[in-house]
């Protein structure tokens, strides 16, 4: 390969990322969280982290291909907080931990630290915009967020979605941010709810619904200063679309019931996401008879497909929302990333492209929850380029794929892409068969 056509994590960083399954709790850093835990002690003791052992795990994160290690934990803090929760450097395992985190280590670090911690509408602000830069950091242009919503003794799960909303609204209506990153929500039905809950938050889906010519929504281009500080609440009608998630072990029998849930969202014009087959016994045909029932458009994960399935995903032409690291980390995959089935599908879209169909199959790379796999998009991207032996041109080719299958912002995602191939080839000529 000549130097021009190899991919780096410089490259990987400059792509023009849609990413389109990033949950927003699992997506915050656990140095955010350390922030919103010191901020959270009483105000008598000292605000900075006293040293003292050292980190939670001491096995080591999975390592870095050429993208740069995530920085070192600082000494975690023993001081006591309120709710009693240790410091996260102590709690959390090191990001990307692949001996510490699996499905049955995963799902608790929710319930039983992160929202406890983040129960309120201040901390959930802060850790949003957080999540938020740091993506736009990372080259995302285009983000999909997605979240449950919740309440607490602070909380309302209207409060919850007002709070995030709040964050996006005012990040996209900002003429820097919004210019470099458009950001949407989707609302997330978690598998182990009550029929009614799922209603719940269908109905919160449906009051916070993007619509694109609300008159109330400027660009951010066009909004002056005087509207930005004017008495007018930020919009927060961000919500494109609804997701089946949570624990895949769970919920299985009740999850006909949400059927009513997704064709009312379905109906009013959001569009459906569905943690799809993720592992065995969330793969069964009666299971993913009902969900593709719910008409899809986006499948995550998608591990445990049966070949008829994956017929059926083939035609409709859906898109496969992909997580090489969170699959390789939580094992829900085998033979690690070089056994992903990224490659399978990845191979399938290349023989319809090569073959002229335009069943428009389609796939998306995402983080799943950065804060936990510890593996940015930029280095999903490198990996996937590495691992199946993907150049420029192929890794361009999936920005593309991944923001034809976003719910909105496509058009300019389109644009940026087109501008991005131009650049790459007025730069460098010799890369143009890389990247044409
Ligand atoms: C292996 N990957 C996954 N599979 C299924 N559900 C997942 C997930 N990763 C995250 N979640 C779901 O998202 C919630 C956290 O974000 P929010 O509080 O909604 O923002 C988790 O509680 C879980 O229900």
């Amino acid at each position: 390969m000549s130097p021009s056509t190899v991919v780096d994590h410089e490259f990987t960083l400059s792509l023009p990322k849609t990413e389109l399954h990033a949950h927003l709790t699992g997506s915050i850093s656990r140095e955010t969280l350390h922030q919103i835990w010191l901020s959270q002690l009483p105000a008598s003791l000292p605000s900075s982290s006293s040293s003292s052992s050292s980190s939670s795990s001491s096995s080591s994160p999975l390592p870095s291909p050429q993208a740069p290690s995530p920085p070192p934990s600082p000494p975690p803090s023993h001081q006591q907080h309120p709710p009693g929760l240790p410091d996260p450097y102590i709690s959390l395992p090191d990001p990307g931990c692949i001996s510490s985190i699996n499905l049955s280590t995963f799902f608790p670090l929710f319930d039983k630290y992160i929202y406890t911690l983040v129960s309120s509408p201040s901390p959930v602000q802060t850790a949003t915009r957080a999540v938020l830069q740091d993506f736009c950091d990372d080259g995302v242009r285009l983000l999909e967020l997605r979240t449950t919503p919740r309440e607490s003794s602070q909380m309302t799960k209207r409060e919850y979605v007002e709070a995030v909303s709040e964050v996006i609204g005012d990040w996209n209506l900002d003429p820097k941010n919004g210019t470099a990153m458009q950001v949407y929500l989707l609302l997330s039905v978690d598998r182990k709810v009550s029929p009614s809950e799922a209603e719940q938050v269908v109905a919160l889906a449906r009051e916070f619904q993007y619509h694109p010519h609300k008159p109330h929504r400027a660009e951010p281009e066009t909004q002056t200063t005087a509207e930005r500080q004017g008495k007018d609440k930020v919009p927060s009608n961000w919500v494109v679309g609804l997701d089946l998630c949570g624990n895949p072990l769970k919920g299985t029998s009740t999850l006909p019931e949400f059927t009513p849930s997704f064709a009312l969202a379905r109906r009013s014009g959001l569009g459906i996401t569905i943690h799809f087959a993720e592992v065995p016994e969330s793969g069964t045909p009666s299971e993913l008879s009902t969900l593709l029932s719910w008409q899809p458009q986006r499948l995550g994960h998608a591990v445990h497909v049966p070949e008829k399935v994956k017929q059926i995903i083939k035609q409709r032409g859906l898109c496969l929302e992909l997580c090489l690291s969170c699959n390789v980390i939580a094992k829900l995959t085998e033979g690690g990333f070089g056994g992903h089935h990224f490659g399978e599908w990845w191979h399938e879209c290349e023989s319809e492209r090569r073959a002229g169909e335009n069943n428009n199959l389609k796939i998306a790379l995402g983080t799943d929850d950065v804060g936990v796999f510890g593996s940015p998009l930029s280095r999903d991207y490198l990996l996937a380029a590495e691992h199946f032996g993907l150049g420029k041109r192929d890794l361009v080719g999936l920005c593309r794929s991944a923001a034809s299958a976003a719910f909105a912002g496509r058009e300019r995602m389109g644009e940026l892409i087109d501008e991005f191939e131009n650049f790459v080839e007025l730069q460098a000529p010799a890369t143009k068969q890389a990247v044409a």
